[in-house]
């Protein structure tokens, strides 16, 4: 059952004359994870923002369930978390102490609130710090405790600015894990920013790409993906150029791969990885290219319009190389 949840429509927020938020429309339905990736400045954290009901729109609407959210902001703080990028708000109270009053806070007695502090901070791997003040803590373990703040109380969405930053990469995956099961096992619906997307895309439904306050695409990871079917990214490094080593990189298809790492034996290849393209890959493909693509899925480039400008960016920049003459043969580019 896809219920729509929230409905973000036409909404436009500008600082002075910089426009944060330029008529950005979406839904998003009941239990989904939903995945904003966007460059520094795109105007993520203004969305959520106003998505939490912190910051009043210039235009346009956001329903929560139907109903403008600033008219019901009861039902809001009933019914959302809010995980901001950074918070002090706890400051001064030791990790044990803020997730018990805010279990308090959100309805639970005593007894209920003491046993949930005592599994979020389990679940959040805060156990050697649970006495400490929030203030005291390091970076990651203050991500950790803003991570147990939002999902104390286990109200049905939550919305999370930047949940993996300041991680370790072994805590990274924990939160992706955990933020997996939460929204398996309560129906949670879960919408958040990152620029982790290499880890994001594991639990993602559906993700959007930001850029100067849009979106430049907005689908599911395999809706997204469908332009580069078949599309692998082969990265190698190697010494035949002479002297240091250095990366290669090419955008190629699962036909021409053979080719291409036959030709390979002849070089003092280091490293070499060849992977299937992730939501990141996408995702700087559609930073860097956002002045000449169409901001909707329907429109993205068939794959082979998307292999020739790879192999076109490679010709620009000089990179004269036997496996990119094999490509230029292949899709008679030249
Ligand atoms: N309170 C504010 N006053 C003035 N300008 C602001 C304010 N908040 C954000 N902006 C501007 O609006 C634009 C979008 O900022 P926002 O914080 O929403 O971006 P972001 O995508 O979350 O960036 P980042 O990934 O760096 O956190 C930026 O140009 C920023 O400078």
């Amino acid at each position: 059952m896809n219920e729509v949840l929230y409905s973000v429509r036409n909404l436009t927020k500008s600082y002075q004359k910089r426009v944060a938020n330029d008529g950005l429309s979406f839904d998003i339905v009941r239990s989904e994870i939903f995945g904003v990736l966007g460059d520094n400045g795109a105007g993520k954290s203004t969305l959520v923002r106003q998505m939490a009901g912190l910051t009043t729109p210039d235009s346009g609407s956001i329903e929560l369930f139907g109903r403008d959210i600033r008219r019901n902001l009861p039902q809001l703080r009933e019914t959302v978390s809010f995980m901001p990028q950074s918070s002090e708000a706890m400051n001064r109270l030791t990790v044990k102490e803020a997730i018990y009053y805010i279990s308090r806070l959100r309805g639970a007695g005593r007894a209920a609130a003491r046993a949930e502090t005592g599994s979020q901070i389990d679940a959040w791997n805060l156990s050697g710090s649970a006495a400490k003040e929030a203030v005291k803590l390091s970076g990651g373990q203050r991500r950790l405790l803003q991570l147990a703040i939002a999902t104390t109380g286990r109200l049905p969405v939550l919305l999370l600015d930047e949940p993996t930053n300041d991680l370790d990469p072994i805590n990274r995956e924990h939160v992706w894990d955990r933020l997996s099961a939460i929204n398996r096992e309560l129906g949670t619906t879960i919408f958040f920013i990152t620029h982790d997307a290499q880890e994001a895309e594991k639990i993602i439904d559906r993700v959007a790409i930001m850029r100067d306050g849009r979106f430049l695409a907005i689908g599911t990871p395999a809706e997204l993906k469908r332009a580069q079917e078949r599309h692998v990214k082969v990265e190698y490094r190697t010494r035949s150029a002479g002297g240091e080593p250095v990366w290669k990189r090419y955008t190629t298809t699962v036909d021409d791969l053979h080719g291409i790492v036959d030709s390979l034996a002849d070089e003092d290849v280091t490293d070499l990885l060849v992977r299937t393209e992730t939501i990141e890959d996408l995702y700087k493909d559609y930073v860097r290219n956002s002045a000449v693509r169409e901001p909707v899925v329907d429109s993205l480039p068939d794959a082979a319009a998307q292999l020739e400008m790879d192999v076109e960016t490679h010709a620009r920049h000089g990179d004269r190389d036997p496996r990119l003459d094999h490509l230029r043969a292949q899709r008679h580019l030249e």
